[in-house]
Formats: C-alpha cells, sequence, structure tokens
C-alpha cells in the first residue's frame, strides 16, 4: 500500500533576497495556490506559494516515504538562503488514520502531503526575505535569479498598499447561514456511555472522540483575514494553512499542542489534556485554573499524556526532563501543560520522533491500538488531518510539528469544524459535550458574524 510520488527530481535550486515587509493579506492574495502558512510563536511566519515540489506518500510506511523522500530532495542542493529561517522547508502533515482522507471535505488532501513552496516570503525578526525555489530539469540557477528579480519587482509593488493587520477594511467574518453537527446529543451520550464503559471493565484507559460541525457560509471564506485574526488572538498558538493542489479549499487552525520540535539533539514536547473554561473576570479565571490543577479526573486524563509521552520519547533518549504541571490560559478555554524536553542519544530525523508520538493520548488514546479502534467505530466522519501531525522538515533532519486540533476544512461557502475530548472512567456525557462547544469557539468565532 506505499506510494512515494515527487512531482519532479533534483536538484534543487534555492535563491533568497530581502525586501520590505509586504502587506501580508496582499501578499497572500498576489500568490497562487497551492499556499502554506505557517506561523509559530518561537519561528517566522512563512507564506508559501505554489509547489517546486511536492511528495506525497500512504500506508504503514508514509513516515519513512517522506523522510526519504526529503533526503532525495535535499541531497543536491544548491542553496542560497542568506538566512537560516529562508532555508528550503518542506510543509506539510498527515492524516490523523492510516487510510485516512476518504469523501468530503478530505478528497483533495493526501495521506502525507510535504510542498516545498515556489515561492517563499519568510517575515523574520531579521529581516523579510523572498525565495525561489526549483528542481528538476527546468531547474536553472539562471531562471532561478531572473524569477527572483521578477517577483522582487512584484512585491515591491505591494508595499504601498495599506496593511490590513491595522486597518478597517480588512473583510469581516463572513457569518453562517446554517450548521449541522456530524452527532446529535443523543448519539453522543450513546457514545461516551459506551466508552466510558470499556473504560471501567479494563478493555481500555483512555480514549479521545471527537465530532464535526459543518456550517454554510453566507460571504466568501475571508482567507487572509482570518489567519490575522487567528495570529492575533492566539499569538502563543502554532497557527497553520494549507492549501490542496487545486487551491479550492484550506485546512487550517490555531493550536496550542505542539507534537515535537526537534534541533540538532534537542527535543522539545508537550503534554496538553484536560481542559476548563476561561472566567468572566480575572478572580474567575484564577478559581477555574486552581480547580484544574486539584481536580482527580483531569489530572488523571493529563498524566496518562505525559507518561506515555516520556515513555515514547525514551528509546531514543539520552536524558528526558519534564517540567511542572501548570495552566495554559487561552482566549477561549485552559488546559493543564506539561513542558517536556529530552536530549537524543543519537542524531534522529524528526520524523522518527513524530512517528513514535503520533497519536499522543492526547487526541487518541491507550492503549494506543484500543483506542484507534474505538474511535473508527465509534465516529460518523474521517478526521483527515485534524488532530494530526503538521509542520515542517529541513534538509538536517530538523522540524517543527504540531497537532492540528482547533481547525477547520474551509471551502469557499462552506467550512467543516473538528473538536474533541479526551474521555477517562468517571466523564459525564454533557459536560464533554459543552468541552466540545468550547474547542469549536476558536474557529466559530472567526466565522460567526461581527455582531
Ligand atoms: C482533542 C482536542 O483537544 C485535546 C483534548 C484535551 C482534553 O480532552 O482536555 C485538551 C487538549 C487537547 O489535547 C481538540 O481540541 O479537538
Amino acid at each position: 500500500m506505499e506510494q512515494v510520488r515527487s512531482t519532479s527530481s533534483p536538484p534543487l535550486v534555492s535563491r533568497t533576497t530581502g525586501i520590505d515587509a509586504p502587506p501580508f493579506a496582499a501578499a497572500f492574495d498576489a500568490l497562487p495556490s497551492p499556499r502554506t502558512t505557517w506561523n509559530a510563536p518561537d519561528d517566522a511566519l512563512v507564506l508559501g506559494s505554489g509547489a517546486a515540489a511536492t511528495l506525497t506518500a500512504s500506508g504503514t510506511d508514509r513516515f519513512a516515504d517522506v523522510r526519504a523522500a526529503a533526503a532525495n530532495l535535499f541531497d543536491s542542493g544548491d542553496v542560497h538562503a542568506g538566512t537560516e529561517a529562508a532555508r528550503p522547508r518542506l510543509f506539510g502533515g498527515f492524516a490523523f488514520h492510516e487510510g485516512g482522507c476518504e469523501g468530503e471535505p478530505w478528497e483533495p488532501f493526501p495521506e502525507a502531503r510535504f510542498v516545498l513552496p515556489r515561492v517563499q516570503i519568510t517575515f523574520a525578526d531579521n529581516g523579510t526575505w523572498l525565495t525561489i525555489n526549483a528542481t528538476g530539469p527546468d531547474a536553472s540557477v539562471t531562471a532561478v535569479e531572473d524569477r527572483l528579480a521578477s517577483e522582487v519587482d512584484r512585491f515591491s509593488g505591494l508595499s504601498g498598499i495599506s496593511d490590513s493587520a491595522d486597518r478597517s477594511d480588512r473583510p469581516p467574518r463572513p457569518g453562517i447561514t446554517a450548521s449541522r453537527r456530524t452527532t446529535t446529543r443523543e448519539a453522543w451520550r450513546e457514545s461516551v456511555e459506551a466508552a466510558v464503559g470499556r473504560i471501567r471493565n479494563g478493555d481500555l484507559r483512555k480514549v479521545v472522540l471527537a465530532q464535526a460541525l459543518e456550517a454554510g457560509l453566507a460571504a466568501d471564506f475571508p482567507r487572509a483575514a482570518t489567519l490575522e485574526r487567528l495570529a492575533e488572538k492566539y499569538p502563543d498558538c502554532h497557527r497553520y494553512y494549507f492549501e490542496p493542489d487545486d487551491g479550492g479549499s484550506a485546512f487550517f487552525g490555531a493550536t496550542p499542542e505542539r507534537l515535537v520540535a526537534l534541533r540538532g539533539r534537542t527535543v522539545e514536547t508537550d503534554a496538553l489534556a484536560g481542559t476548563t473554561g476561561r472566567g468572566e473576570t480575572p478572580a474567575e479565571d484564577e478559581w477555574l485554573a486552581r480547580e484544574l490543577l486539584d481536580d482527580d479526573k483531569n489530572v488523571h486524563e493529563h498524566e496518562l499524556v505525559a507518561d506515555t509521552v516520556r515513555d515514547q520519547l525514551e528509546p531514543f533518549a539520552a536524558s528526558i526532563s519534564a517540567g511542572e504541571r501548570r495552566v495554559r490560559r487561552l482566549a477561549t478555554v485552559q488546559h493543564l501543560h506539561t513542558p517536556i524536553t529530552a536530549e537524543l542519544s543519537d542524531d534522529r530525523h524528526v520524523l522518527e520522533l513524530v512517528e513514535a508520538l503520533h497519536p499522543t493520548p492526547a487526541v487518541g488514546g491507550l492503549p494506543p491500538d484500543r483506542a484507534l479502534e474505538t474511535i473508527h467505530e465509534t465516529e460518523p466522519f474521517d478526521r483527515g488531518w485534524y488532530a494530526a501531525p503538521v509542520g515542517w522538515i529541513d534538509a538536517a533532519g530538523n522540524g517543527a510539528f504540531a497537532v492540528a486540533i482547533r481547525s477547520a476544512v474551509a471551502s469557499r461557502r462552506r467550512a467543516t469544524l473538528f473538536a474533541g475530548v479526551g474521555l477517562v472512567a468517571d466523564s459525564d456525557p454533557d459536560r464533554e459535550w459543552d468541552e466540545v462547544q468550547l474547542k469549536y469557539r476558536p474557529i466559530l468565532d472567526e466565522l460567526e458574524d461581527d455582531d
């Protein structure tokens, strides 16, 4: 069932130059599909367009296959990046389940897909950089340098356009005409009770069940404006946006959960599980946070994740250390969070760690196989890339991946949102239902009318 496809073969030519920062939305709108954005709290904002190379894979070996195809691509690079942030990187992700991405809205999304953008703008601390990447027989240094010069002209022409980030001419939120849940309240109650029954009889320890919400949009989905608003509201989250080849839709979100970041032999990851709402006042926020830290059910749900992440890293690590469990406060919810770092005993590719960690019990469950089976049997929709790893890899095997929650697939007039909850022995269906609704908020707030 394996298959790796690279739309073009090496050599890779990459050239970068500094430019005046164009307004994000104007640059986004000027660039052709497929577009990608990656915007992590500790990284430059990257806006990519087109594909100098596309790597896709499927089946059990999809992580290893992407790694091999990436090594082949990066092997013969003629790269002048000028700055580390603009070095060639492949951006993409995986489906949650092996064999995932069947039917609407996932059809255009492969089970694994990584793109080396043809044109890339990198908004870094040390300046804004324009990069042209090319691969295959057409990739000549002269052609790439000519293209870079013409793109510089295009983007300097955009500098005069007002920046919608601080302008009232930014398109408003589209509004929702009608929405449909994949799961009725009754069906939810039954599924949660069945899962809790399996946990109580020892068949399972934890399982994460999700729902989807389909919404019709009253106006065209404002892609760039939505990304700008998410960046303003969730500066501490990883914001991601991936268009499939046809550009007809996009999978995007703002997630608080890092799956893994690898730089050299240093690994950073998060255990994030256990949820409560936000208060109306700072005092109420504090009270809710305290209650979360002291709540046995949430602490148990969280510790299953923290312990599993540590166990999964163990075979790779010379040392692992976990920070103190604390509360991570976001615009719409609060979570229990344990930061985990490790030093590897050998050089590894970030995709080896992604494969070992996905899915953590924050989005899958324990034991993993039985939890995945339960998810498959229970959820009446395909998760696609929801709750799966999204991120980037570079030539050195470094990379950063986030867990693609707080997310949706949107086309021009339609969006499908996803949200899930971790279930343990004393989970209550109604409270878990409410928690799902809270987790839709980051995306739903950007689709509903302003008033
Ligand atoms: C599955 C989701 O979130 C995950 C589940 C959590 C929980 O059950 O408390 C908390 C954070 C995430 O790890 C989601 O947002 O869809």
